[in-house]
């Protein structure tokens, strides 16, 4: 059995970089970038009005004659002379010799004449050329992750196409001969298989689609199958149940009869202890404790930074932050404990129902309480770890 730093460091050393891939815009979303990105233009690229009003010359504000116009996507910029003022609108390309807009509310305009109510300071309301990000600069690094903002940043870089590292295909097989699938009554001593879609969705959160989903019946012959073909796709294979040590449990065998390297099998935590890591060459493979708080616990702490590092992101663990504990806690066991909890502010409470059956406390959890194996005893009042769930 090994220390929680110890099986992370190990998934740190066994987590490489899926393929570098070139992907359209529209695509990119969710996506790490593979390599820096610098501007291909600068932004903005010609000299922008960033409101409503007249270009003016700052040495020349006093009362102007209004000889022309300028619009948002004009090629034309009409030239402005001492003494002028050109009407201008907001995004347009400020006329050569003009370095200030005074916004319209402060001007009163009497057929071409321009009283000025109020002197703008210099250079107000013009953006000049590069102010956001100059041609050449750094505009995104590599491992960035791609979101919404991101895209819209490129976009206006013009970029059609960005390199970023692929997401993983992964294989999730849910274990068990007590698993029903929902949509009819429960069979005597069955359970409705949950963990499934739950970490389906846990995946999809953090941007990975490519879900192949597969039961597999308790027999040694059907795991060594199932292991077999989901290999053959699969960067990453998930596989829920059976890695405990009863009859019935043969993950771990059919894990050797596919010639996949163990790393570590078994974690000093709970819940989660019976955590089975193991790589074939660029293939890394899970073996998820069935008990559905279990598997849920031992994703967000190892499965979901793994994948994020096999994804490129530079920073694949859980926000560790500190809050105020509201109870006191025992930890007698010298094990690092996760508990289900809530965070308000900075306080942290944890919730009564913590078997690794239970998901009804996970459900309105929003934070993991982490208790470390020396953490014998911990007051209320104490300030203590916890994971961030709203990532
Ligand atoms: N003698 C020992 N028994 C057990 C030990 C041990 O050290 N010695 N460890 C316990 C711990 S801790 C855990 S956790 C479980 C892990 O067991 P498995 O990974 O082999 O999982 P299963 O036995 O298949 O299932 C456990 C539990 O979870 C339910 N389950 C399984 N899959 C699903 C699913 N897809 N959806 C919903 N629920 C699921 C299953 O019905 C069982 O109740 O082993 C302990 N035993
Ligand atoms: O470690 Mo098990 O995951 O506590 O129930």
């Amino acid at each position: 059995m090994i220390a929680v730093s110890e099986a992370q460091k190990l998934i740190e050393a066994h987590s490489l970089t899926l393929q570098v891939i070139e992907v359209n815009l529209e695509e990119a979303f969710g996506h790490y970038l593979a390599e820096d990105l610098n501007a291909p233009i600068s932004l903005p690229s010609f000299r922008q009005s960033a409101m409503d009003g007249y270009a003016i010359i700052h040495s020349e504000a006093k009362n102007l004659k209004i000889t022309g116009q300028v619009q948002a996507g004009d090629v034309q910029v009409p030239a402005l002379n001492p003494g002028e003022a050109i009407r201008i609108f907001t995004g347009a390309p400020v006329p050569e010799l003009a370095d200030t807009v005074i916004i319209q509310e402060h001007t009163t305009r009497e057929g071409d004449n321009l009283i000025l109510n109020q002197i703008p300071a210099k250079n107000a309301n013009v953006r000049p050329v590069g102010e956001q990000l100059k041609v050449g600069d750094l505009a995104l690094t590599k491992g960035h992750r791609i979101n919404e903002a991101s895209i819209g940043f490129l976009a206006g870089l013009g970029f059609t196409s960005v390199p970023v590292y692929k997401k993983p295909r992964v294989a999730l097989l849910t274990t068990g001969n007590e698993l029903q699938e929902r949509g009819a009554p429960l069979k005597p001593n069955h359970i409705y298989e949950s963990n499934g879609i739950m970490l389906e969705m846990a995946l999809k959160r953090i941007g990975i689609s490519q879900i192949e989903k597969i039961k597999v019946p308790d027999t040694l012959e059907a795991t060594v199958k199932a292991v077999k073909k989901t290999l053959e796709q699969a960067d990453v294979l998930l596989i829920s149940g059976g890695i405990s040590v009863g009859d019935y449990d043969f993950v771990q065998e059919a894990l050797r009869e596919n010639g996949v390297q163990e790393h570590f099998y078994k974690v000093n935590q709970k819940p989660g202890k019976p955590l089975w890591f193991g790589t074939q060459a660029d293939q890394s493979v899970f073996g998820l404790p069935g008990n559905p708080a279990s598997s849920l616990t031992c994703f967000y702490v190892y499965v979901l930074p793994h994948l994020r590092l096999r994804m490129g992101s530079k920073k694949p663990f859980l926000e560790e932050r500190k809050a105020i504990l509201q109870q006191d806690l025992r930890n007698p066991h010298d094990k690092t404990l996760f508990l289900k909890a809530g965070v308000d502010q900075n306080r942290i409470m944890p919730f009564t129902g913590q078997a690794s059956s239970m998901l009804n406390t996970y459900a309105v959890s929003n934070a993991l309480l982490v208790i470390e194996p020396h953490q014998t005893g911990v007051k209320q009042g104490d300030t203590v770890t916890y994971l961030d769930l709203n990532f």
